[in-house]
């Protein structure tokens, strides 16, 4: 893979838990700043449904990672499209079903290691927002400004729930709070990578605050540091 990474581009990374509202942050963010966005969840669903395609077991840890190394996906950030080996995957991967089975193979270092270059790859100017879970912590530990988001587990399962239901997911409120839990538990416990806040990110609980107050008080952040005016 060609890698036009530029070292010196800021980064803002976004880390927390399912719900917590990074991709919605991060997005509104990256447009506001004119800079790039990495969704490196979307990584890690696609390298769950490229194995669930190819009928590799998602317990086969070097088979997963042979698959993420060799990942052939292309964004259509216009469109908010998402294309697997060709075909338009966009819906599939946004579903619960696929997070779990992401949240499965994310726990593979083989995976994760797979992934890093790929990821770090998306560093150019002027500027990068990522959002994930080890941003911060691992594929940006120099990032120029690092943010934890969290909400209580309630909360983020209530959004989930409503973003499930108004796409035309049938599933319950209850079903929705025990997948949150269960992907928490994964994501935090794992070994490698696991989902804990680097010890200079910012610790924003968006419990009892909109996307707007969450950007606001990021805002604030970047002014301090005169990334924006
Ligand atoms: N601070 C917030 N207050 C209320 N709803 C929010 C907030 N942040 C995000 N949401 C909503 O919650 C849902 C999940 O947010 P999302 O950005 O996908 O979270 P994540 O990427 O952390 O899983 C979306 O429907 C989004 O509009
Ligand atoms: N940097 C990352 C991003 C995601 N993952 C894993 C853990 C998550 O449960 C899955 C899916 O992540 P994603 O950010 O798409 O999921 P949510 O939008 O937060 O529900 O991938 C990870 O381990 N490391």
């Amino acid at each position: 893979m060609t890698v036009f990474m530029d070292q010196n581009a800021p980064v803002l990374t976004i880390d927390g838990p399912s719900g917590s509202g990074k991709g919605t942050v991060s997005t509104l963010l990256a447009r506001e700043l004119g800079w790039h966005f990495l969704d490196s969840g979307a990584l890690y669903r696609l390298t769950a449904l490229c194995a669930l395609s190819h009928g590799v077991s998602l317990d086969q840890e070097s088979d997963v990672a042979v698959l993420a190394e060799h990942l052939d996906i292309r964004f259509d950030v216009e469109r908010g499209s998402v294309f697997l080996e060709g075909d338009d995957v966009t819906r599939e991967l946004r579903t619960e079903k696929t997070g779990a089975a992401a949240s499965r193979v994310a726990a593979y270092p083989a995976v994760r290691h797979a992934l890093l270059a790929r990821q770090r790859a998306f560093r150019t100017a002027p500027g990068l927002v990522a959002d994930g879970r080890d941003m911060g912590t691992v594929v940006f530990p120099d990032a120029t400004l690092k943010i934890f988001l969290t909400a209580s587990s309630e909360e983020r399962a209530r959004r989930r729930y409503e973003q499930l239901r108004d796409s035309g997911v049938g599933t319950s409120y209850d079903e929705v709070l025990s997948e949150v839990i269960a992907r928490d538990e994964r994501d935090s416990s794992r070994a490698a990578s696991p989902l804990i806040p680097a010890n200079d990110a910012r610790l924003l609980d968006s419990t009892h605050l909109s996307v707007d107050e969450v950007i606001d008080a990021i805002r604030v952040d970047l002014q301090k540091l005169k990334l924006i005016g």
